[in-house]
């Protein structure tokens, strides 16, 4: 059956882009020429027919959306409008599409999922982004010089050319458009941050507020105050009221770095703003409404914690709307190169220095290296490299782990990169007693220790503190106690 173009065409331009519409159940067909007649050209259809083979012009349309509404009738029908679709982007709109649905368009090749309900504003701001993909006035920018650099804003940028990473870009921008909460997998230093800012580039709030906790730094009632804000009084020190990070991203994105080190406690919090969108500040008694898009991150296995009862199964739910796992360096070393290229170059700038070559040997070395750190090692080696202009100690840093025979065998070099490390010394003052010269000598070793382990490490923290033996939370409450360096 054939019932093309159910409604008539309000302007025809040829400068505005060609649109068609298809709306399986004529649902949104009369809201959408409403909303967007004047601004595109747009052909409507209510039922599969030859789309744009009907149309007067023989141009191809600039665009095709599609209304998915989970009926059986979706996906063999979103089938053929991929079919015909070619490199036309195709747009679904759609109400609540689970994650098994999500990929399954994803496969199939759609650019973006727009969640239902949605203003013009919005749909318009998602069809502008794919009909102009790399246009300077979308939210993120393509790179001048190569199109594996996608700027981020704040001169920070994503990376990507292996197949794996190009995936997952695509499966980013698909979920842009939808305000579905999104997990991060990925081992430490595989790019989870720059994903989760990608993301928020890549969506409906880029020119709102990206925000990142990391729950695993601070203590409970710390990060607690530091999510959700307290009021006047509500503990010793309160002494004005302070909103938190909830508050201050309302309209944007949070991104909750290491959430399966969240404390229980803060868990069944964030869970009630995931429901409804509401907290209280700490000591407060009236609840705050927010509209916060939420992306969680974790390195940890986190359906093991749910079996160890140390992460609740309903957040998990929660948080999971869609999962997107980082592969390690490891596995996309295709990649390695670039990335040098791209840290050298960023290094370089940022020491007021030249570029340096990298060998030969050091490209087969870095190719053939595990890389445990991920990118952060990466990054620290070529900073080291930069400044040093030591082949043979960088060579030597680029052995398997296994063979590195203790920690002091390895070779002294001086830090440049992110971590600038300066272990800060603990001053006594005489006459403040035994007890304080102890402490403060104590704190010097602690630090020393754990600056060793980290050393020894790549600064890969996971397997620092197995090493010194002390949770993985704790080492990172006493990097940043001890203020050793920006490892992140
Ligand atoms: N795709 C990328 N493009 C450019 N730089 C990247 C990319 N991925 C990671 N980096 C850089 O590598 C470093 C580590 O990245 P990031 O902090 O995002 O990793 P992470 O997985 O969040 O780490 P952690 O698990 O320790 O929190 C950062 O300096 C970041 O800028």
């Amino acid at each position: 059956m054939s019932t093309s173009a159910l409604l008539p065409q309000t302007r025809r331009s040829p400068v505005l882009a060609q649109i068609v519409v298809f709306d399986p159940n004529v649902l949104l067909l009369e809201y959408i020429r409403e909303t967007l007649g004047d601004a595109y050209n747009l052909h409507l259809f209510s039922e599969k027919t030859s789309l744009w083979r009907e149309l007067t012009s023989d141009r191809k349309p600039d665009m095709l959306m599609f209304s998915w509404d989970s009926s059986h009738r979706s996906l063999p029908m979103l089938q053929q409008v991929m079919g015909q679709a070619g490199s036309v982007p195709v747009l679904v709109l759609a109400c609540t599409p689970d994650a098994h649905e999500m990929r399954l368009m994803m496969t199939m090749g759609v650019r973006a999922v727009v969640l239902k309900p949605f203003d013009q504003e919005d749909l318009q701001q998602v069809i502008e982004k794919h009909l102009r993909p790399a246009g300077p006035e979308t939210p993120y920018l393509m790179s001048q010089q190569k199109d594996v650099e996608i700027a981020l804003g704040d001169d920070r940028y994503f990376v990507r050319s292996s197949p794996a990473m190009r995936a997952l870009e695509q499966q980013a921008m698909v979920i842009g458009g939808s305000d579905i909460p999104v997990l991060v997998l990925g081992e430490s230093g595989t790019g989870k941050e720059v994903l989760a800012l990608f993301l928020h580039k890549s969506s409906l709030r880029s020119k709102q507020t990206f925000l990142k906790v990391n729950c695993a730094a601070m203590p409970a009632d710390l990060l607690e105050s530091e999510l959700f804000g307290y009021e006047q009084g509500a503990f010793t020190g309160a002494a004005k009221a302070k909103p938190g990070k909830f508050e201050i991203c309302n309209g944007g994105t949070i991104f909750l770095d290491e959430i399966g080190e969240m404390p229980a406690s803060l868990q069944a919090k964030l869970l009630h703003v995931l429901q409804d969108g509401t907290f209280t500040r700490l000591g407060g008694k009236t609840p705050q409404k927010v509209d916060v898009r939420v992306i969680a991150a974790t390195n940890i296995n986190i359906k093991q914690s749910i079996a160890e009862k140390s992460f609740r199964e309903d957040l998990y739910y929660r948080l999971n709307g869609f999962s997107l796992t980082l592969p390690p360096l490891r596995e996309r070393r295709e990649e390695i190169q670039l990335l040098s290229d791209y840290f050298m170059r960023r290094a370089a700038a940022k020491y007021s220095r030249a570029t340096l070559p990298f060998t030969e040997r050091m490209k087969q070395a870095m190719t053939e290296y595990s890389w445990p750190g991920n990118l952060r090692e990466l990054e620290n080696i070529v900073s080291r490299y930069l400044i040093l202009g030591d082949e043979a100690s960088i060579l030597s840093e680029l052995q398997p782990i296994a063979s590195v025979p203790h920690v002091h065998a390895l070779p002294q070099v001086v830090e440049v990169a992110a971590p600038v490390v300066e272990v800060p010394r603990t001053t006594h003052t005489p006459g403040e007693g035994l007890k304080s010269l102890v402490k403060s000598l104590k704190g010097d070793a602690e630090a020393m220790a754990i600056l060793e382990a980290l050393e020894a490490n790549r600064w890969n923290r996971k397997a620092a503190a197995k090493n010194l033996q002390i949770s993985y939370k704790a080492l990172l409450y006493k990097i940043k106690n001890y203020n050793l360096g920006a490892t992140k």
